[in-house]
């Protein structure tokens, strides 16, 4: 049924439905547009309607040819509990229906992809403006005009629903697969931590999987801190070296976001009619626990790649919005208890994965349900992070150090959850 939103929009029907609300096909005065309905539980709180209208500014900022405009920002409604941001309609699938249909993408549109997202952050961090959430679910592919124009979307929305109350400092939210080492290790996030999942991204639409993932979201985070990502065999030379240097664990030596796209896009030539990569699906280790211990980890690397999702391997999929089950119709939020000792280790789920040669017969399938993919969010508590700190003596969490929030940027991203909110 059609709804008024604000006194110039109307919905119609529901695109998709994510952790913090529901998007719908609308109608404004300019013709379509998506709205995003912030779920009721959370437009209710006055404090969260206070900082959508002080970020309004950041929100409604960004114009880029890659980036997904918010036009407008409601609050308020009929009844007084509206949230609702209004963007541009973007006509096709998000990135994960893409890559979920395609299993893997040829180089050059992998490539192009990643440029085109990577110009869109360089507009974005130029602005001060941190997204910290990226990954497939978070970019559009625009298919109007034939091609596939990649649009960054969901700037801001998750560090605002986020944001720490009453002072607390709980956890951190995010997803485990996308998240820079530097998150996990407690410092404030900049914008090398977009580099570093968009370069994950990158891996991901070239291999079918992503580098670090696999297992607990605890061993995810681990490898994140400890491990280096498995060589893609027959990636070319110079898109390697680029994927390498992007996935740096030290975020000073990540490329920022203008040079990345600017050297994404001088390789265009050079990919230009490759096929996609043919490898086949990562399967777990022999050696099951080599990430437990660095040293061994370090031996393992010369003869087994570390990374890439196992073929039976769960993700844990955790809602990035505190309180109330998420308004989703997708199976896909699990929500996450923090990690015990031994998933920290990696023990249980192993750790160091292999990439199976082409052609080989596998165990499992290594493509998860979409379902599984989706959402790969976490919420882990302060504590359950420090004891990963104290377990393996690698995996270290400032909770109480800095505040992630001061990015420096001042502008939306995702972070922080108190112990309140934490799932
Ligand atoms: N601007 C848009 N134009 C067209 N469809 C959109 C737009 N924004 C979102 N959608 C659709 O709505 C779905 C849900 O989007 P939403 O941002 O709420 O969730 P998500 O990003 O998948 O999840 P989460 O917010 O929990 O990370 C998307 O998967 C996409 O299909």
């Amino acid at each position: 049924m059609a709804r008024n939103i604000g006194s110039h929009y109307t919905t119609h029907r529901v695109l998709g439905r994510g952790s913090a609300g529901t998007v719908w096909l609308g109608e404004g005065p300019e013709g379509p547009v998506a709205i995003k309905v912030l779920r009721e539980d959370l437009a209710a709180d006055p404090e969260l309607a206070e900082r959508f209208a002080h970020e309004r500014h950041a929100l409604l900022g960004l114009e880029h040819p890659h980036i997904v405009g918010v036009r407008e920002l409601i609050i308020g409604g009929p009844d007084g509990s509206d949230i609702a941001l209004v963007m541009d309609l973007v006509r096709g699938p998000d990135l994960r229906t893409h890559l979920d249909r395609e299993r893997r993408l040829a180089p050059h549109e992998a490539v192009a992809i990643t440029a085109g997202v990577a110009s869109g952050l360089a507009v974005a961090h130029a602005a001060g403006i941190v997204h910290r959430d990226v990954k497939p679910e978070n970019i559009l592919l625009d298919t109007a005009a034939g091609g596939h124009t990649a649009l960054l979307t969901d700037f801001g929305v998750a560090k605002l629903i986020d944001e720490p109350r009453h002072g607390g400092k709980g956890g951190v939210v995010g997803t485990p697969d996308y998240m820079a080492p530097e998150i996990v290790e407690g410092l404030p996030p900049r914008a090398a931590v977009d580099i570093y999942a968009l370069v994950t991204v990158l891996y991901e639409l070239l291999a079918g999987f992503t580098p670090f993932g696999g297992g607990h979201p605890g061993a995810v985070l681990r490898r994140q801190v400890t491990e280096k990502a498995a060589e893609l065999p027959g990636i070319p030379r110079e898109l390697w070296e680029i994927i390498q240097q992007c996935l740096a664990k030290a975020p000073a030596s990540r490329l920022r976001a203008v040079e990345l796209a600017s050297r994404l896009r001088e390789l265009l030539p050079a990919v230009e009619g490759l096929p996609p990569l043919d490898i086949g699906d990562p399967v777990p280790a022999t050696t099951g626990d080599a990430g437990a211990d660095p040293a061994a980890a370090d031996a393992d690397r010369a003869a087994v790649p570390a990374g890439a999702a196992s073929g039976t391997a769960t993700r844990a999929a955790v809602p990035l919005v505190r309180g109330a089950a998420p308004d989703s119709e997708r199976a896909t939020h699990t929500r996450m208890r923090v990690p015990d000792a031994e998933e920290l280790a990696g023990g249980a789920h192993g750790t160091a994965r292999t990439i199976r040669p082409a052609g080989q017969p596998r165990a499992g399938s290594a493509r998860h349900g979409a379902a599984a993919r989706r959402k790969r969010r976490l919420a882990v508590t302060a504590a359950g992070l420090l004891a990963a700190g104290a377990l393996g003596g690698w995996l270290l969490f400032g909770g109480g150090g800095e505040d992630p929030a001061d990015d420096g940027g001042g502008g939306p991203g995702v972070e922080e959850m108190d112990e309140s909110g934490a799932p």
